[in-house]
């Protein structure tokens, strides 16, 4: 099975990267020093055009910003793809904006990944359209996509949703992390120190409700003592709308999502 990307920017670099060891790949990329910072990275095959590109692949990953994907659909429209398989990972755009490009018989896959996928931590959301009658097609293509990390299907409105929570999540999770550490910088400790007590007590806390399957509330309660100094530190965090935080921020990257599928 042979992989072809459409773009190979961060999200394409993240599958490039994934995928390289153990599958052929080609790329066709337009900056030319992306183009070559992945061929030499990777050692994988560019192409020069789009049409050199589907010659030679089975599954075709569109790894393009959305407001250029009319132009990519626009091209591939004019192209023989036969019973290749589309796998767009693009924001907000709909299946059936692809349909319209592509025709309805065409195999398409919307997923949604995440950056940690460039180092296989990923949390990416799939769908399916119509045509994949074969549960073991979809299978194949489930297995392809956990080379990044973790896959779950769903369907598009769901697909949207997930977007504002893993999609877009780790540029929140990093802003929670910078300035937690923050805090501790504003105490007096170095930098260095401060990121690593954030950085190891997110990755600890996310484990433990992962391994222990307990809910967030529970082990949120395990921590705070009666009078003690995560109360006042939980309480401060209320009264400053950490949750209203967190929920409208979810919320702004779901409209924005559905505004970008209105505006490819
Ligand atoms: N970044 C993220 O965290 C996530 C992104 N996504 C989605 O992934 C897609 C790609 O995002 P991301 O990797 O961040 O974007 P990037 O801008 O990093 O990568 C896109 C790459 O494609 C190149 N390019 C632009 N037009 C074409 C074209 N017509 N043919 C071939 N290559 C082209 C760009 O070149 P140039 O820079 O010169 O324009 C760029 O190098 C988007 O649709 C986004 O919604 C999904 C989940 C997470
Ligand atoms: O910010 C964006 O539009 C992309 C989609 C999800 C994460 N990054």
């Amino acid at each position: 099975m042979k992989i072809g990307f459409i773009g190979a920017g961060n999200m394409g670099e993240a599958y490039i990267s994934a995928l390289y060891k153990e599958k052929e790949i080609l790329f066709y990329e337009l900056n030319n020093d992306r183009r070559e910072y992945i061929k030499s990275k990777y050692n994988v095959e560019s192409a020069n055009t789009i049409s050199d590109l589907i010659l030679g692949v089975d599954i075709i990953f569109l790894a393009v910003k959305p407001q250029v994907m009319k132009y990519v659909l626009e091209e591939l429209a004019e192209l023989k793809l036969d019973n290749k398989i589309i796998i767009s990972i693009a924001a907000g755009i709909n299946l059936n904006f692809y349909e319209k490009y592509l025709g309805k018989n065409k195999k398409i896959v919307r997923v949604m990944p995440n950056t940690p996928a460039l180092i296989r931590k990923g949390m990416s959301g799939v769908v399916f359209n119509e045509n994949f009658s074969e549960k073991s097609e979809k299978n194949e293509i489930l297995e392809l996509l956990s080379a990044t990390g973790e896959t779950i299907e769903i369907d598009e409105k769901g697909l949207d949703i997930l977007t504002a929570i893993s999609g877009s999540g780790p540029a929140y999770v990093f802003v929670l992390i910078n300035s937690l550490a923050d805090g501790g910088v504003k105490l007096g400790l170095s930098k260095e120190v401060a990121l690593k007590l954030a950085v190891e007590t997110f990755i600890g806390s996310a484990e433990l409700i992962k391994q222990t399957g307990k809910h967030p509330e529970q082990l949120k309660d395990m921590v705070t003592s009666p009078g003690g100094t995560t109360a006042a530190a939980l309480f401060d965090m209320e009264k400053n709308g950490i949750r209203y935080t967190m929920e409208s921020a979810v919320e702004a990257c779901y409209l924005k999502v559905k505004e970008l599928a209105g505006n490819k």
